[in-house]
């Protein structure tokens, strides 16, 4: 349901910029008086300084390493509608539109905190684009996330304005130049006024709304990756001991006691996975008396994985709800502060973060696929899970797993840090500390959109083994029927998905040459990408971790 948004600079949450970013929610400006009238008096102080040749950076004065230049009153806002032009040198492909949308309401959010000296009008401009469904084309490369996202939130300004035909939009599909842009949406072309260059580049917008969008997908790649994890253990026949109370109340980590606890619920009532609960300790004919660490100790490998997640949501909402450019305007005592919040440390190491912990991820449902197809370690199902074992010329999994193996090394390459990488050097070394979060989070889209292809191929691996457990079992290949209630609805989603519903003739892969597998995955992944009924089929999952992950 499409709900209406009401920005304040306040309070704004991760699930708010996805709705307006990938989902069109209406977006409003506070009609709030003192809001307003803090906004105006903001730049009524900029006004007065400009008049009064007093020293504000960027405001009388040349921009970064060339500030100790003297601007007079009459260069005032040339100065600023000059920032547009040498700054539009965006490189390399378009950046997703919906990343664009949650940069625009980012940005707008943090100047109706009235700090920043720029007109409403101008904050306005960017709520009606995003109503509009125009979206500003914004280039992959050309912020050091240092004096924030100059170049990319340039590209965004001069389309708003309507500054030249270079800068160019999507408009609800099509292609324009802003100036033709603006004459559809019946608004004039502006110039800046002193300040409002710096109001409106001089901040980490963009990388924040990327990283707010790949926070979003992250979490249901957490949820996703917990479930194939659910359904792993039970075709392992895997025991829910590790997961006893009593063992994490001795180490209780917050996310570690949560995914001990989460994997009982999910495991709960399963006629696959040994139910051990009560001390027992199912020895089986010369196997190991416990399970391989990838099922024992899963609540303490993805335990720190969970409470960093949360540490990387928590930082992200502060960001989003910042004034981060630079000066800052105090008009309760008539000052302004020359400081750094357009500094995005934050987003680049919390995306350095995400990118590290989905690779770890990755590495762990590999080496679970790699424990269901080998008959060393598998408890008895056949060699790379092949259904239909009367046939000698079926490989059953085997391609299916060497994709994986190509992926999961990719994603943990990825897992490398970018924020340690800064030039020091960077423009006349005035940005000699720079945070690199736009690159990171550019980075952090990557690795969710590969990861999602890896989900995709991990919860075809849980649900063949199932199957073939559950003939193990009870004679049939229907595993809905013995699966724990929980994990039988991702079980259905991933069969109706692939379009092979759950049969007892047959597991989900009986011969070789009777599917594409290459299409399922495909199929998958896209349904995960799209919040499709994968995600619904995790809900219980998702809200578990709603509970200790900051969602809103
Ligand atoms: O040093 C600062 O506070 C800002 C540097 C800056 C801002 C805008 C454009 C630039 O080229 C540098």
């Amino acid at each position: 349901m499409s709900t209406t948004l009401i920005l304040t600079g306040e309070g704004l949450g991760i699930d708010d910029v996805v709705r307006v970013a990938r989902h069109q929610d209406r977006v409003e400006l506070t009609t709030d008086p003192a809001i307003l009238a803090q906004i105006e008096a903001s730049c009524a102080y900029i006004n007065q300084a400009v008049k009064e040749h007093q020293p504000v950076y960027g405001v009388t004065t040349g921009f970064g390493g060339m500030a100790n230049v003297i601007i007079s009153p009459e260069e005032a806002a040339e100065l600023q509608n000059n920032a547009i032009w040498y700054h539009k040198t965006g490189a390399g492909k378009l950046l997703p539109f919906t990343d664009v949308r949650a940069a625009m309401l980012l940005r707008a959010n943090s100047h109706m905190r009235g700090a920043s000296g720029i007109r409403l009008e101008i904050i306005q401009r960017m709520v009606t684009f995003l109503n509009a469904n125009v979206t500003p084309h914004v280039r992959e490369f050309g912020s050091i996330g240092a004096s924030g996202d100059l170049v990319p939130l340039i590209s965004i300004t001069g389309a708003l304005l309507g500054t030249d035909q270079a800068f160019m939009v999507d408009f609800n599909g099509e292609t324009l130049d802003c100036i033709s842009a603006l004459e559809r949406l019946g608004l004039p072309r502006l110039r800046l006024q002193p300040k409002e260059g710096l109001a409106m580049m001089n901040g980490t917008s963009v990388m924040t709304g990327i990283a707010a969008n790949c926070v979003h997908d992250a979490r249901i790649l957490l949820a996703l990756a917990l479930e194939a994890h659910a359904l792993m253990i039970q075709g392992l026949q895997g025991t829910n001991q590790s997961f006893h109370p009593f063992i994490h109340r001795h180490k209780p980590h917050t996310g570690q006691v949560w995914a001990a606890d989460h994997m009982l619920e999910l495991l709960q009532g399963s006629q696959l996975s040994r139910n051990e609960l009560d001390g027992s300790h199912d020895y089986r004919d010369g196997d190991l008396i416990q399970d391989r660490y990838s099922l024992r100790c899963l609540p303490q490998f993805l335990g720190p994985i969970i409470d960093g997640m949360a540490f990387i949501s928590h930082h992200l909402r502060v960001e989003i709800n910042s004034a981060n450019d630079n000066p800052l305007i105090d008009t309760a005592s008539a000052a302004s502060y020359h400081g750094g919040n357009f500094l995005g440390q934050y987003i680049g190491v919390g995306m350095d973060q995400l990118r590290y912990y989905m690779g770890l991820m990755a590495k762990h449902l590999d080496v679970q696929i790699a424990l269901l197809v080998s008959p060393q370690f598998n408890n008895g199902l056949p060699a790379s899970l092949v259904g239909n074992i009367q046939r000698k010329v079926n490989m059953g999994l085997k391609g299916l797993q060497l994709t994986a193996n190509s992926i999961m090394p990719i994603l943990t390459f990825l897992g490398n840090s970018l924020a340690d990488r800064f030039p020091t050097h960077a423009e006349q070394f005035n940005q000699n500390i720079n945070s690199q979060g736009f690159g990171s989070a550019n980075l952090a889209r990557q690795t969710i959109q590969t990861l999602q292809q890896y989900i995709a191929i991990t919860l075809m691996f849980g649900v063949q083994a199932v199957d073939l457990r559950t003939h193990k079992l009870a004679g049939h290949y229907n595993a809905a029927e013995l699966l724990s209630p929980l994990t039988a609805k991702i079980y259905h989603a991933v069969r109706s998905i692939v379009k092979h519903p759950p049969s007892p003739e047959r597991p989900y892969i009986w011969n070789d040459d009777e599917q594409v597998l290459e299409a399922h995955i495909s199929a998958l992944a896209h349904d995960i990408a799209n919040d499709g009924s994968l995600v619904s089929a995790v809900e219980q999952t998702l809200s578990g971790l709603r509970s200790i992950i900051l969602f809103r």
